[in-house]
């Protein structure tokens, strides 16, 4: 049998882990310098799939832990895109470039797969055409991606970590975006420019590449922000419940939770006070990292289309 990806507790009673079972907290030990944090999702037994730029050229396998469901689990290797290159544009007075912001880390073991840890459905695999109810083989890689990104506006998730006030301890929130597909994805990246790193940038295609998924902003409805520790994290469309990643967070452009504490889990804002119109995320897209995770992925079963 194979293991259904995507499927998650949906009673209001289950537990933070149930509700999200592949979201991975990522913890990179620096000697003397604490901790970065960092989010994944689990994409089969033994990886998970973050972003590049959590990750220094010196950071080690040793130094990173990974939280998945309640288990604290060692990494056996760390492995980035090989066109991610964070300096690439340096020399154009450009500090960070976040292309290929993408990288797996493969676990010492395989976890167990149960109701607090599960993977998350990847596009262009057969778990994710039978998540569909769409037959196989006779579904493409390519219905996939017309079903799941549709021209237009988008509805997604991310998933963020709260503050319970009941408890204070910390939950987990899930948070309603929209990608800009069709003509808002133009205005929604041209806000790219408007990150304080970004002065010199004189053309937006510079740093907004084909990869990037834009979300964020006011139009057609205000978007939740994602914060820097929301970085590697999964980004979600939800069909009939069954939850089909289709980015990586990589980067934003204002740091909108570094003034404000996590937001409580109970409330019902949606969003960050505050968060101007060109507040933007952009998220590395699945469809466009293909050739790389098929690579990577190949002895994981995860039977590519
Ligand atoms: C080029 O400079 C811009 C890029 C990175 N931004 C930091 C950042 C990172 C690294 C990752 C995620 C997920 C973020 N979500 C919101 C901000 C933010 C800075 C400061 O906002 C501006």
């Amino acid at each position: 049998a194979f293991s259904m990806c995507g499927l998650a507790k949906e009673y209001e009673s289950a537990d933070n882990e149930e509700k999200n079972p592949w979201l991975v907290s990522i913890s990179i030990l620096r000697s003397g310098r604490g901790t970065e944090a960092c989010k994944g999702a689990l994409v089969s037994e033994k990886y998970i799939l973050t972003a590049a730029h959590c990750f220094t050229i010196d950071d080690r396998a040793d130094q990173i832990t990974v939280k998945i469901g309640k288990k604290n689990m060692e990494v056996a290797s760390l492995k980035s895109h090989p066109q991610y290159t964070v300096g690439k544009l340096r020399n154009l007075g450009i500090p960070e470039f976040y292309d290929y912001d993408v990288a797996l880390l493969e676990l010492k073991e395989k976890i167990t797969l149960n109701s607090q840890a599960r993977a998350i459905c990847l596009p262009c695999t057969a778990g994710t055409t039978r998540a569909l109810r769409r037959p196989h083989p006779q579904t493409t890689c390519r219905d996939h991606e017309e079903e799941l990104m549709a021209v237009g506006i988008v509805k997604a998730l991310f998933v963020t970590p709260c503050r319970d006030k009941y408890t204070s301890t910390r939950g987990l929130r899930r948070r309603t975006v929209r990608i800009k597909n069709n003509d808002k994805k133009q205005s929604c990246e041209a806000d790219a420019i408007k990150a304080k790193q970004y002065e010199n940038v004189t053309d937006v295609s510079q740093v907004v590449t084909e990869r990037f998924l834009c979300t964020g902003g006011t139009e057609p409805e205000v978007d939740p922000n994602t914060c820097k520790g929301d970085s590697g994290g999964p980004l979600i469309i939800a069909k009939r419940m069954r939850y089909i990643q289709v980015g990586v967070i990589s980067w934003g452009v204002v740091e909108v939770c570094k003034s404000t504490p996590p937001m409580e889990c109970q409330s019902d804002k949606e969003f960050q006070e505050h968060a101007p119109s060109h507040a933007r995320d952009f998220h590395i897209s699945i469809f466009k990292v293909l050739p790389w995770l098929r690579e990577e992925l190949r002895d994981e079963g995860l039977d590519f289309l």
